[in-house]
């Protein structure tokens, strides 16, 4: 018998229409009949009819709740869990009205603004007993799964380096102006927290998550960030971390595994889309190296590359079942996670949030990249 949860949609911009369409999709075609999804309520803080024209446009079967505020989606009864999707400056404001009214809460990437309003975020659903997850999709596709046992197996050997590179190669002043999401500082815009996290994403889940929790180290970090000259927010940024590792070495100093984490919103990582300029991640040990193809976010294959003469080069392809974007197997992992009782996804663990936002905290410090007061604030609740 299947588990199903009622799901309650927070916005209903351009990442809330995908991740809906995914739900709808039928579970049984990725091989998920243990878990079910239903989206029960719906609410748009611009009005009721934006919220029904959601519901109608997307087929939503009855019943399902249309609200024109937020406060009222997560006051229903009905809903089990809240999919927040708005922009990063609202995450924190929007997650304490979910979990302070009860609900379990999935949260779009970046989680927050910085770190310590991740640290209340997480206190929060411990002290309530409630589930809260990051919406780091990438991390539930099955190549990532693959990417990381592989990893675990010690097929490429101790890994050293993860290169990763999330860039989009965009006229940034023609398509995102000043005022959109992606470049406005107002709401905690910027390559970093919108594609840099993809980036880290790659190097946390192959430097970090990959080994034992207790040799799980946080990284040194080195930055530059470019400034996107119409509104201060970053346009580019490269970031180098250095992980302690346990190996000891015969010279005495501490082994360490580098990352470098690439995003850019005006020069491409994959020019043509194809994979022409080569792999967009590779994760180099040393017994071989794995290169991931795709954008970060949505990889669509991988290659495994054992070093010179130990075996052969093999090429595994993502199939994405039922047409789907791939953000179902987020969902399905909080449905799991629901159904065991447990607070957090071992995928996307709250320490590891943590670390990551503090990461992206040093960056902007290191960038001089400071949002307004208001949206930094871990004041709640503050009215935006
Ligand atoms: N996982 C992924 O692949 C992706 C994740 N994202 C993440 O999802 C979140 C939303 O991104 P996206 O859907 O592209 O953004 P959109 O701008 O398309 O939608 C955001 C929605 O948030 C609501 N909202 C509430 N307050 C504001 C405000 N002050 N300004 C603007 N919108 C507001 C609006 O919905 P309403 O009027 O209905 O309340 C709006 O439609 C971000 O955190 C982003 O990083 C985005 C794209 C892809
Ligand atoms: O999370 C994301 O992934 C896809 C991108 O197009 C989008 O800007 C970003 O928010």
């Amino acid at each position: 018998m299947a588990h199903t949860i009622r799901w309650g949609i927070m916005a209903t911009g351009w990442i809330a229409n995908t991740f809906v369409r995914d739900l709808l999709k039928d579970p049984k075609a990725r091989d998920a009949s243990d878990i079910a999804h239903q989206i029960v309520a719906v609410a748009s803080s611009s009005s009721k009819d934006k919220a029904t024209q959601f519901i109608t446009t997307l087929s939503i079967p009855d019943p399902c709740t249309a609200y024109s505020t937020y406060e009222d989606l997560v006051a229903d009864p009905t809903v089990d869990v809240i999919y927040v999707a708005t922009p990063h400056s609202h995450h924190f404001q929007n997650v304490m009205l979910a979990l302070n009214a009860g609900k379990n809460v999935l949260c779009e990437k970046a989680f927050t603004v910085n770190a310590a309003q991740t640290k209340i975020l997480c206190e929060t659903a411990r002290e309530k007993g409630l589930f809260l997850m990051e919406a780091v999709w990438t991390r539930y596709f099955p190549l990532s799964v693959q990417v990381r046992e592989i990893i675990r197996s010690g097929e490429i050997g101790e890994v050293l380096r993860t290169v990763a590179d999330t860039s989009f190669g965009d006229d940034v002043e023609e398509k995102w102006g000043t005022t959109h999401r992606m470049v406005n500082p107002d709401l905690a815009g910027g390559a970093l927290l919108d594609l840099g996290i993809y980036s880290l994403t790659w190097v946390f889940q192959t430097l970090y998550h990959t080994l034992p929790k207790d040799q799980r180290k946080p990284p040194t970090v080195t930055s530059q960030m470019t400034p996107y000259h119409l509104t201060g927010a970053d346009e580019s940024t490269t970031i180098l971390l250095t992980f302690p590792t346990s190996t000891p070495t015969n010279t005495g100093h501490p082994r360490a595994s580098h990352g470098i984490a690439m995003t850019n919103i005006r020069v491409a990582a994959d020019p043509d889309e194809q994979g022409t300029s080569g792999p967009n991640i590779r994760i180099q040990g040393t017994k071989g190296e794995i290169q991931v193809f795709g954008n970060p976010f949505r990889p669509t294959r991988y290659r495994v590359i054992p070093v010179k003469g130990k075996g052969q080069v093999r090429e595994v392809e993502c199939a994405f079942p039922d047409g789907g974007h791939g953000m179902f197997w987020e969902a399905d992992e909080v449905a799991r996670c629901l159904r065991d009782g447990r607070l957090e996804s071992e995928g996307m663990p709250w320490e590891e949030s943590i670390v990551i936002m503090e990461v992206m905290d040093e960056v902007r410090r290191q960038g001089g990249l400071v949002y307004p007061a208001k949206i930094e604030s871990t004041e709640y609740p503050v009215q935006l």
